[in-house]
């Protein structure tokens, strides 16, 4: 008998791209530069000097993915909005050429059948905002606000589902703690507060949505399992440390409504004392949690690395993408019913889930990809066991549809279902696309 995860029958299959990541052509049609654009193009911020000028087409062949994503069998879509397209200054004028986009792929979406999943924010803020400050401007919360009332009106009644900001974690501590993601800055004081500015936009945009949104809203965070690389108290107390720095700094505020105490341990006098209503401003109720999953940290005490005192490690002997993530999904149903334990059992989507690894070369017009075939098949397992345990989990987005623009490795690590030519930017099945048509036809019967 197979453990077989029957999946609920409403449960959603979908993919997951971002704008920046896949669009290309970023100031096309009136559409004003993010800070990924600026900062793609200031050389040795992104490996080999790539940048998103043409990424994977999509702006011009997103009715050729549509029919690949048709061909899947792919009940949803996850895809993001790049503000600048829509509001070239980010406040003010909308750009009607840049909307028109957007609303012809939701359309071409509902033509298939395919239910689109809208990111407002995937990291490419205007690059005229971070002008103003950026996100360190405490009307960051209200200029997101005011973008996103944009959309809803134009969207709201073709998107059934929103995701207000991708990662806040990422934005705070890539782009303004290690300065390795736009807009580059590495200062904790800025970090914790640029974290709570985008909690609070998160806020601002769910309070705008509950006056006039009739779907679902909500945001997505990437969770990860910090656990001690030995049984010491030293290597324990790193895993709760990073925890915190992780999972708890987004957690704790948003289904709490307060943060971990340990974030101030972490961040000593950069961390400043929030006002309590702020605070309580976060704890908002959006409608589901969406879940960024992709492996777990091997977590060791170490002084030298700020601001925790914790190190990842690699396991040893442990498999690894070509990302160097530990290959792990247990921690995938760990977090799932942790939320479930921990935080109230919320309504989840896994709004990311999946892997680079080197692929083969093309042959026969397909690309043979085992160890990512493999990865979706027990990751997805691991979801479906999730379900059977008691997890409120509604859907599933691979990321990605697409080989994309990796952020600051460039094009080198893909992980796409499908892969994209450099040269030609033609589209080509791994056997991964095969195999997650087959998860989808079958409703994860089996894994
Ligand atoms: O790195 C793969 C994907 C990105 O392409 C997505 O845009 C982003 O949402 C996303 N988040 C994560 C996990 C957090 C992370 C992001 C970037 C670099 C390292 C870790 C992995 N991914």
């Amino acid at each position: 008998m197979s453990r077989g995860h029957a999946f609920p029958s409403g449960f959603i299959w979908g993919a997951a791209t971002s704008a920046y990541q896949v669009e290309g052509y970023p100031l096309a049609d009136g559409a004003g530069p993010s800070i990924w654009h600026r900062f793609a193009h200031t050389p040795g911020r992104v490996a080999g000097g790539a940048t998103g000028d043409l990424a994977c087409g999509h702006y011009h062949r997103f009715r050729e993915d549509v029919a690949l994503m048709a061909e899947l069998g792919l009940s949803a879509y996850r895809f993001s909005i790049a503000w600048g397209r829509v509001l070239p200054d980010g406040r003010g004028r909308v750009n009607r050429k840049g909307l028109d986009f957007y609303l012809r792929l939701v359309d071409a979406l509902l033509e298939h059948d395919i239910q689109p999943m809208v990111t407002l924010y995937h990291w490419d803020l205007p690059a005229a905002l971070q002008e103003r400050g950026g996100w360190l401007d405490p009307d960051s919360a209200v200029w997101f606000a005011d973008y996103a009332q944009i959309l809803f009106r134009a969207l709201d009644d073709r998107v059934q589902a929103w995701v207000t900001i991708n990662e806040p974690w990422v934005v705070a501590v890539l782009g303004h703690l290690e300065g390795v993601h736009a807009p580059g800055h590495r200062d904790a004081r800025e970090a914790v507060r640029v974290m709570h500015h985008l909690l609070l936009a998160h806020a601002e945009a769910c309070a705008t949505y509950g006056a006039l949104g009739r779907h679902q809203i909500g945001i997505a965070l990437n969770l990860e399992p910090q656990h001690p690389a030995s049984d010491s108290e030293a290597d324990r107390a790193a895993a709760d440390r990073r925890d915190a720095f992780i999972n708890g700094w987004l957690l704790d505020p948003l289904f709490h409504g307060r943060y971990p105490e340990a974030m101030a341990d972490i961040f000593g006098s950069a961390w400043p004392d929030f006002p309590s209503t702020e605070i309580d401003r976060i704890r908002c109720p959006a409608d589901f949690l969406g879940v960024n999953y992709y492996s777990r940290g091997w977590v060791r005490d170490d002084p030298a690395v700020q601001p925790t005192g914790a190190a990842r490690i690699e396991r040893p002997n442990a498999p690894v993408t070509a990302m160097g993530w530990e290959v792990y999904p247990r921690g995938l149903t760990e977090i799932l019913l942790r939320l479930k334990t921990q935080y109230g059992n919320p309504p989840v989507y896994i709004t990311e889930n999946g892997a680079a690894f080197e692929d083969s070369a093309p042959t026969a017009g397909r690309v043979e990809d085992p160890r990512r075939v493999a990865y979706l098949r027990e990751h997805i397992g691991a979801a479906g066991a999730a379900i059977q345990a008691g997890a409120d989990l509604r859907g599933y987005f691979v990321w990605s549809l697409l080989d994309n623009f990796e952020w600051a490795e460039g094009y080198a690590k893909r992980f796409g279902l499908f892969r994209v030519d450099p040269s030609d930017q033609s589209r080509l099945p791994k056997a991964s696309a095969e195999c997650y048509k087959d998860i989808i036809a079958s409703h994860g019967a089996g894994l």
